[in-house]
């Protein structure tokens, strides 16, 4: 076992709404990540996955509060932190957050240079302009990134190079965890594939120690990341190797989820298609059971009645009353 990178227990957070009303976007959730790991989170729009993400990084900004639990980044409990400690030590520096669509979110007016400038100012204040330049230049080509991109304009790229480009400008200060909330999203295959070897380029180079790389599309993370873990209605309710989570899912949602997209690759391209059927719940009234139990074809009646806790099984967590044996016999059945 390595050293863990990120520890999260018993993490809950909620958005209060203007009728005061609580949505419980990420309740009770607990992972680990080790040092040099890459984890993916999946899961169906609004399961919580970018609210994790928020969380994760401490950022607690009304609507969303913090419920409880703790984020060990490296060994420092940084929910013990004040905002300002948060602000100056942890954020971009211990932990990195790259948000959905932040390509779009660069200052048009601002040359790219002037993005790690303003870094810079506030993190190694020590640094002249020239050597800001020189660290940036060095950093841009070890990434096999142009140093021409640092005098360009973010409108002067392409969508797939502006990507590349803020993912350097987040971790130019060499953060322990990097988090990419859809990295690849609204890119052309080529561009994907750029931008996760410049991720895994990252990783390599040991300028991160670690990456969470968000998205919802599960068989994406399967040429990404050593473990997948399935969020569903803001639970995790299966953890296993990137291999198992595509090719032998244990929980239903993640099986029906796996059913439900188009898999590239061998073995799996003659799986049948299905959508999942209804939607996932409110998560200002979650059910009281397991809560994929509303659209689960094997629930019984003890699955509504109460709380399901995970359990592990041979090193995967799934949160299902049922044995491997019993899911994977009904999958079996299935298929015939
Ligand atoms: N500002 C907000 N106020 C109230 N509820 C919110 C707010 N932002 C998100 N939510 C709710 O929190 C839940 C989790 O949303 P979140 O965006 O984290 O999901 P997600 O899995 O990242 O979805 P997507 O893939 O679409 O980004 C959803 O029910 C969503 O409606």
């Amino acid at each position: 076992m390595g050293t863990n990178i990120l520890e999260v227990n018993g993490l809950k957070t909620y958005y209060r709404t203007r009728l005061n009303e609580k949505v419980y976007a990420v309740d009770g959730v607990d992972f680990a990540l080790e040092q040099g790991k890459t984890l993916g989170i999946a899961g169906e729009s609004g399961c919580g996955k970018s609210t994790l993400a928020l969380s994760l990084m401490g950022f607690y900004f009304p609507p969303l509060h913090y419920g409880g639990g703790s984020i060990h980044v490296d060994g420092t409990d940084i929910m013990k932190l004040s905002k300002e400690q948060l602000r100056r030590k942890v954020s971009g520096k211990e932990i990195a957050y790259i948000p959905q669509a932040a390509m779009n979110a660069l200052n048009p007016t601002m040359k790219i240079i002037s993005f790690i400038q303003d870094i810079m100012k506030e993190h190694r204040p020590e640094l002249s302009k020239q050597q800001v330049w020189q660290l940036a230049a060095e950093r841009f080509e070890t990434l096999n990134l142009s140093q021409n991109v640092l005098s360009s304009y973010p409108n002067e790229l392409s969508g797939g190079m502006k990507q590349r480009t803020v993912i350097a400008i987040s971790t130019i200060l060499n953060p322990k965890v990097l988090i990419a909330d859809e990295p690849t999203s609204a890119l052309d295959v080529t561009s994907q594939k750029a931008v996760i070897k410049l991720l895994k380029n990252l990783l390599d180079k040991q300028f991160i120690k670690a990456l969470v790389f968000i998205t919802h599309e599960l068989p994406l993370l399967y040429h990404v990341t050593d473990d997948i873990v399935v969020m569903y209605a803001g639970e995790i309710v299966e953890r296993g190797t990137a291999h198992q989570m595509v090719f032998d899912p244990l929980h239903p949602y993640t099986k029906r989820l796996m059913g439900s997209i188009i898999v590239p690759e061998e073995g799996m391209k003659g799986h049948k298609l299905a959508a999942i059927p209804g939607a996932p719940p409110n998560l200002k009234h979650v059910p009281p059971g397991c809560r994929f139990a509303p659209r689960c074809a094997f629930a019984a009646d003890e699955c509504r009645a109460g709380k399901v806790d995970s359990k592990t099984v041979d090193g995967r967590i799934y949160r299902c009353r049922f044995d491997t044996g019993t899911l994977k016999e009904w999958y079996r059945h299935e298929q015939q």
